[in-house]
């Protein structure tokens, strides 16, 4: 297993903004960012080029919470900015790590992160630096899975890899339904004909047309991301 080689050259990670929050209430807890840092440096140091985009869910959730009764958009742009902070914190505790790590972000906030540009990311890539995408696609009436998606293909990874709450895609939200059984792998189709509602149809539909696969997996589990690299058995694969 010593000269075993990863599964991908460049992955492209969504974490989980809400997962970040650990056992507190709301925010980003220490041990728990640095716990995720962790992780990933194990995967640069295989030599794997990592772009990651983090959620805001911790922080602020357009959808839900606060936000009822304010104007969607609004509220969308909160959580963009609420991924901005995620970002800079991740950013912050990867070069404290010794990785070196660039934020770039998808809404113009210069003094404060410089902007997405395609070419200078892939440079950053090529470089060996981890580049977090912030504020998601820039848009409203999206979410992080989506960016994700969409940052995935144009950056060319080869996976998505979606570092979550759960361990894998289910019949059913397990957190609401103890029967469900977990997908070893499914198709696009499937889990979008199925609305298993792990990722938003447009994350699905963008991957799907693009033939870029995802994984889902548990952010939770010690040393999962590292065996999903090395294309071990971990979570769910989803594919065309
Ligand atoms: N079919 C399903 N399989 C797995 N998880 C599901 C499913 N349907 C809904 N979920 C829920 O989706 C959640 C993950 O999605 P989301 O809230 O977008 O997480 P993230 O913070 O990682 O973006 C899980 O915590 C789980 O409760
Ligand atoms: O392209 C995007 C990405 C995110 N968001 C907003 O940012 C919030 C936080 O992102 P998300 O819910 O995806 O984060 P996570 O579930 O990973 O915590 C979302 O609820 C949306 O309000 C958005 O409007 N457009």
């Amino acid at each position: 297993m010593q000269n075993a080689k990863p599964a991908f050259k460049r992955i492209l990670l969504k974490l989980s903004g809400e997962a970040l929050m650990g056992d507190d209430q709301f925010g980003i807890n220490h041990s728990t960012i640095v716990r995720m840092v962790d992780e990933v440096a194990e995967v640069t140091r295989l030599g794997v080029e990592v772009a990651v985009v983090i959620g805001g869910g911790n922080i602020f959730r357009g959808v839900a919470g606060g936000s009822v009764g304010m104007d969607r958009a609004t509220a969308d742009y909160m959580g963009m900015l609420a991924t901005v902070m995620n970002s800079l914190a991740l950013g912050d505790t990867m070069n404290k790590a010794g990785l070196t790590a660039r934020v770039m972000s998808a809404i113009g906030i210069e003094q404060v992160v410089e902007p997405y540009v395609r070419p200078k990311a892939l440079q950053y890539l090529e470089e060996g630096k981890v580049v977090i995408f912030a504020a998601g696609t820039g848009n409203p009436f999206f979410t992080t899975d989506t960016a994700a998606a969409l940052r995935g293909a144009e950056i060319g990874a080869q996976i998505v890899l979606k570092a979550t709450k759960v361990d894998g895609v289910y019949s059913a939200d397990p957190k609401k339904d103890p029967d469900a059984v977990r997908y070893t792998t499914l198709t696009f189709d499937e889990a979008m004909s199925k609305n298993l509602g792990i990722m938003d149809a447009t994350a699905f539909a963008l991957c799907r047309d693009q033939k870029l696969p995802i994984k889902v997996f548990s952010i939770f589990k010690h040393g999962a991301l590292k065996r999903v690299v090395m294309g071990e058995d971990e979570g769910t694969l989803v594919h065309v």
